[in-house]
């Protein structure tokens, strides 16, 4: 028998119960904890926990001093800022793409052509001008690296734009920020091209949240959820305002704050709904293989940190992944978060949160009730299990996900601020040939 206890005797052997949680949320991931059969809640400072849905705060703090016992689980990796701090993410994409080059060439490196031209600021000002200079009439993002929530970004065009902000750097002292936990100064942005040519429903901007989760880097484990969604802006996109945060910064955070903001609606559509969507304009291939170019991206993302990532068989990540699609169906990669909300906005955004979070502890298998051969648990699909997972790849625009009522309520949601009725009519009619 092993030998952590309580563990019961079942028909297939043994299975654990009494697990121990703790939780620094108060949101719907407290809630899945507490609705385990059996499991019970551990409040008291420094009492035994088996697993610890942590924040940043306490990897950064207590992780290091910590003793962790073998069958302890927690919900970040001890350097998880070199995938989800915007700068750190491409240095170790930009490193990825190198190496791929100088060992396989050019062709397999443009695979890693998922995210926008980056330059970290202020050490790559100087770089980046040159770049500037060489694209007349680009639009530029600006986005600080230790924000989130669409605070503190900007667009430019013209480099006098960042003047101010290049003033305040230089006359700043390196402050080291407290963070995620990462040494940065706080004045680190990330200066980004803007992709001008966004896909347009509706003639708004989208992105999609995509979740992944990782259960061990060394050798690379990884589960891509079927359940995602995408976030709409409230207002229609034009580049003629780079200045109305309303138009192009999908952030729910921010477009919460518009003033025709409509929280019933929320302007979210669930991954399946825009599949159906995609599928009537463009077909199956295509739309099939804009998800597989997904898959690429979460996979060559994870593979571009794997020797940095300190693993550590205690720790799992949930990632949520913004990807943001352009015209030409080409996805690109935007971010990566380490703590992808888990507050809910709306009844049907709860209840996919709470299933999320159910099949992530199904797949942790405290209970071991498992094989460990699985390859699909819940909505979770092995992507990646030190090596590809034949017929995983595309998973994510196969199923039809019970998240929100019906297509017309979907189409309500956007339509209902259209101004262009023709094209409604046409995406209607076309929704109804494939539903
Ligand atoms: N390069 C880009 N091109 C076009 N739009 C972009 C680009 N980068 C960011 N955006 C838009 O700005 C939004 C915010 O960007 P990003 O997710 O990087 O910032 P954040 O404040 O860290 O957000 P989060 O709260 O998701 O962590 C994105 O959701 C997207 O709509």
């Amino acid at each position: 028998m092993p030998k952590t206890t309580p563990f019961t005797k079942v028909k297939s052997g043994y299975e654990r119960t009494g697990i121990r949680f703790r939780c620094s949320l108060q949101n719907t991931i407290l809630d899945v904890l507490r609705a385990r059969p059996g499991w019970t809640e551990v409040t008291t400072e420094g009492g035994a926990w088996d697993i610890y849905w942590a924040d940043v705060w306490w990897m950064r703090e207590i992780f290091d001093r910590a003793y962790l016992e073998d069958q302890m689980r927690l919900n970040h990796f001890r350097n998880h800022f070199e995938l989800t701090r915007k700068n750190l993410m491409v240095k170790n994409l930009k490193r990825l793409r190198r190496s791929l080059e100088r060992e396989a060439g050019k062709a397999e490196a443009q695979k890693c052509d998922f995210f926008p031209s980056t330059y970290e600021l202020p050490s790559e000002y100087h770089i980046f001008v040159d770049e500037f200079r060489r694209c007349p009439g680009t639009i530029w993002i600006m986005k600080p690296i230790a924000k989130s929530q669409g605070k503190g970004i900007f667009l430019f065009r013209k480099l006098k734009d960042i003047t101010d902000w290049k003033r305040g750097v230089e006359y700043q002292p390196p402050i080291q920020s407290v963070g995620d936990g990462a040494p940065q100064q706080i004045e680190t942005y990330v200066v980004q091209r803007y992709i001008e040519n966004p896909y347009l429903i509706g003639g708004r901007k989208f992105d999609i949240r995509v979740y992944v989760l990782v259960t061990s880097y060394s050798p690379l484990k990884a589960w891509l959820y079927r359940a995602g969604f995408a976030r709409f802006a409230n207002t229609r996109y034009s580049l003629d305002s780079i200045d109305d945060n309303y138009v192009h910064l999908t952030n729910v955070a921010i477009q919460k704050t518009a003033p025709d903001y409509d929280p019933e609606k929320g302007c979210k559509w669930s991954t399946q709904q825009l599949r159906q969507y995609l599928t009537a304009k463009h077909g199956q291939t295509a739309v099939k293989a804009l998800f597989q170019q997904m898959t690429n991206i979460f996979v060559l993302s994870l593979q571009s940190c794997q020797r940095v990532i300190i693993n550590d068989k205690h720790c799992f990540e949930l990632y949520g992944y913004d990807i943001l699609i352009d015209s030409n169906l080409k996805p690109w990669l935007i971010e990566i978060n380490a703590s992808p909300s888990l507050t809910a906005s709306s009844k049907e955004d709860y209840e996919l949160k709470f299933g999320l979070l159910n099949d992530v502890l199904n797949v942790l298998d405290l209970e071991n009730k498992l094989s460990g051969k699985e390859k699909r648990i819940g909505l979770f699909d092995l992507m990646w299990d030190n090596g590809p997972v034949v017929g995983a790849e595309g998973k994510l625009e196969e199923t039809v996900v019970p998240y929100t009522s019906s297509t017309d309520s979907m189409l309500g949601c956007v339509n209902d601020r259209m101004d262009n009725l023709r094209h409604t009519y046409e995406t209607a009619n076309a929704l109804k040939k494939v539903t």
